[in-house]
């Protein structure tokens, strides 16, 4: 078979900002006949379907072979893919790509040029004319070391014997070669095979320039660092895309790194330390819709990255962000439905790897399953539920390796009128919108037993599902003053502002304030936090601490699941630091040491979520073994 290739680069690309490819879309060679192309029915509804990594990473072939096909008679359909990972996202590209990003700030270990100039301090001059070789839009990824002259890894090189590449410049090595590996085990056509090789290639040797650049001057601003994240959703994108070409599919490559839309004149631009509001993300769902509508019948495959956004994606959205602008790549086209691929068949009562007895949960509230996300179920991104939701458009989670599962369909409070959501011209509303008892899946690979369906028998009230989120420590902050002080918290929630801490969790008295935070601040910065604590009183640090949270809208009417879910975890001898619930009842949390989580995360499951099968004397509700 002889197909197009990916991407038809049309101009040279700059080394830090590469062009947009997306935009060669007109120069690609028109669409042979036997593609498979999307729906031309103007009466096709779009489907957004977003890949995870690990699902992009390991299930690539299949995601082409058996799942897209699947779609394309009855959609238009449009991919959205995250960076690749291999077994975990802990071990996958975004963060090779962070761990990179420090290895730039490291000393470098190259020898310098000479007495008064290296890598690290470097004249400007020099890093002009460096910058310059070292991002020529097509050089070749240099393999030799013999010649003194600035490679395309950033290294200044003399000799073999004077040299050591870079640590960033290796990591780099090690996501080329996987890329490289990866393509190159799944595209079978020789043509598209060689063009994809180049681009990973170009893409790779872009990034080492770019780290270099930081490297000699020493310093990444946050915009950096999402410029350098993106890069493995590119990758990923290319990849997926050339794949889909190859088995048959007519797909397109669509960067959205140039996206985001500039503020309209005279408006007043986000500063980079405020909040992205509503209107924001509207306008991106515009422009990324209008953008994939110009795809025409083919499949566009989608970066799920789509930085720089005001104030840094990675501060402003956090990790995970392909799943946000899959929903408003959704709101934005109006699409029937958003598809979470996972490596999961949906959301279950708990982490399904560490609690056994898990269940699959078929429905469940957006607010339950933000909340889940929160505190370290990281199934969806909290903030995707919102953007879909309001536009009336469910989100459908499943599973790469069980593609007719029904999966978990989060859905609002059966409840709530959605008719009540804002309505917004520039949005068609999905008529889709189906009503609770018709998304209760029925697929026969389901594995769902849930009790969420409003057409069965009334159960027992439970929560929906207990998670637990690792990598805790608590800062305790015990008041100074023998008196109470009004100033006392404000003072506080002021240092917090200044280091920009995240609490995930607090507790207070007149005075003494319990925090638990994310344990990643660097030392130098929690050494500065506590020091400014410390004008509030005196501050204990507990490190190697976990989130227990229950979850559930349930449990607003529920009397005595606090007492069960305190009680089951003394009976297990697990000690409790902190206490809190917050004020909407959805989720009563607790910080247990890091070594009893597992045991606590499986207790809780047996006695608050768990049902005693129906017998003689019917069901006899939560139980505990
Ligand atoms: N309550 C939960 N339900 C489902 N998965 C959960 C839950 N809590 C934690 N997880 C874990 O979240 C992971 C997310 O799925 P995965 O496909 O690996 O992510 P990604 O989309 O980022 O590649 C799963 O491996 C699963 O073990
Ligand atoms: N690659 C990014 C974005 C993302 O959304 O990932 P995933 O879909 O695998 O959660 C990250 O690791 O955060």
């Amino acid at each position: 078979m002889s197909s197009p290739p990916v991407s038809t680069p049309s101009s040279p690309r700059s080394p830090i900002s590469p062009s947009d490819p997306s935009s060669s879309a007109s120069s690609m060679p028109a669409t042979p006949p036997n593609l498979h192309q999307n729906s031309i029915d103007p009466a096709a509804k779009w489907l957004v379907q977003k890949y995870g990594g690990t699902s992009v990473g390991k299930f690539a072939k299949k995601i082409a072979e058996d799942i897209v096909p699947e779609y394309l008679d009855q959609h238009k359909l449009a991919i959205v893919c995250s960076a690749r990972s291999g077994s975990t996202k802990a071990l996958g590209t975004t963060n090779l790509l962070l761990r990179a990003a420090s290895e730039a700030l490291q000393r470098p270990t190259t020898s310098p040029s000479s007495p008064t100039e290296t890598p690290g301090n470097v004249t400007p001059a020099g890093l002009f004319s460096r910058l310059e070789q070292s991002s020529e839009p097509n050089s070749p990824r240099p393999r030799s070391k013999s010649s003194p002259r600035v490679d395309g890894f950033g290294t200044l090189t003399m000799s073999p014997a004077r040299t050591e590449k870079p640590s960033f410049s290796r990591t780099v090595d090690l996501i080329c070669d996987e890329h490289l590996t990866a393509a190159r085990a799944a595209v079978r056509d020789s043509e598209i095979l060689v063009e994809l090789e180049a681009e990973i290639e170009e893409d790779c040797d872009a990034l080492r320039s770019f780290l270099f650049a930081t490297q000699v001057i020493d310093e990444i601003s946050p915009r950096s660092r999402d410029s350098i994240i993106g890069f493995g959703e590119r990758l990923a994108c290319k990849i997926m895309a050339a794949i889909l070409r190859d088995r048959g599919v007519d797909a397109e490559y669509v960067s959205l790194e140039n996206v985001v839309p500039q503020p309209e004149e005279g408006a007043a631009s986000v500063s980079d330390t405020e909040t992205l509001g509503q209107e924001f993300y509207d306008r991106v769902a515009v422009a990324v819709g209008e953008r994939i509508k110009r795809c025409g019948a083919r499949v566009p495959v989608v970066t799920g990255f789509f930085g720089p956004v005001p104030g840094s994606l990675l501060r402003q959205v956090g990790r995970g962000y392909t799943d946000l602008l899959a929903a408003l790549l959704a709101v934005g086209l109006g699409a029937s439905e958003l598809q979470i691929w996972k490596e999961v068949d949906g959301i279950f009562t708990a982490d399904p790897r560490k609690v056994p007895t898990a269940r699959l949960i078929p429905i469940i509230s957006p607010e339950e399953a933000a909340e889940l996300t929160y505190y370290g179920s990281e199934v969806v991104h909290p903030f995707t539920m919102e953007q879909v939701i309001r536009r009336k458009i469910p989100i459908r989670i499943k599973n790469v390796e069980n593609p007719k599962g029904g999966g978990t369909v989060i859905h609002p409070d059966p409840d709530i009128d959605t008719s009540l959501f804002a309505e917004d011209p520039r949005f068609p509303a999905s008529t889709d919108f189906a009503p609770l008892a018709a998304l209760h899946p029925s697929s026969p690979g389901s594995h769902a037993v849930g009790a969420l369906a409003a057409t069965e028998l009334p159960r027992p009230k439970l929560p929906t599902a207990v998670t637990i989120k690792e990598h805790i420590m608590v800062l305790n902050v015990n008041s100074n003053r023998k008196s109470v002080s009004h100033g006392f918290l404000a003072g506080i929630f002021s240092v917090l502002d200044r280091f920009s801490v995240v609490v995930d969790l607090i507790s207070t008295s007149e005075v003494y304030v319990s925090m638990a935070i994310e344990d990643n601040l660097e030392k130098s910065r929690l050494e500065r936090v506590v020091r400014e604590l410390r004008k509030s009183g005196s501050v204990t640090v507990i490190r190697d601490m976990a989130i227990l949270s229950l979850v559930g809208k349930q449990m607003r009417q529920m009397v005595g699941i606090a007492g069960r879910m305190f009680t089951t975890l003394g009976q297990g001898a697990v000690n409790i630091e902190m206490i809190s619930q917050g004020a909407n009842e959805i989720n009563i949390s607790c910080v247990i040491q890091a070594r009893d989580a597992e045991k606590a995360l499986n207790l809780i499951h047996m006695s608050c979520l768990q049902v005693r099968p129906e017998g003689a004397r019917g069901r006899v509700g939560p139980w505990l073994y």
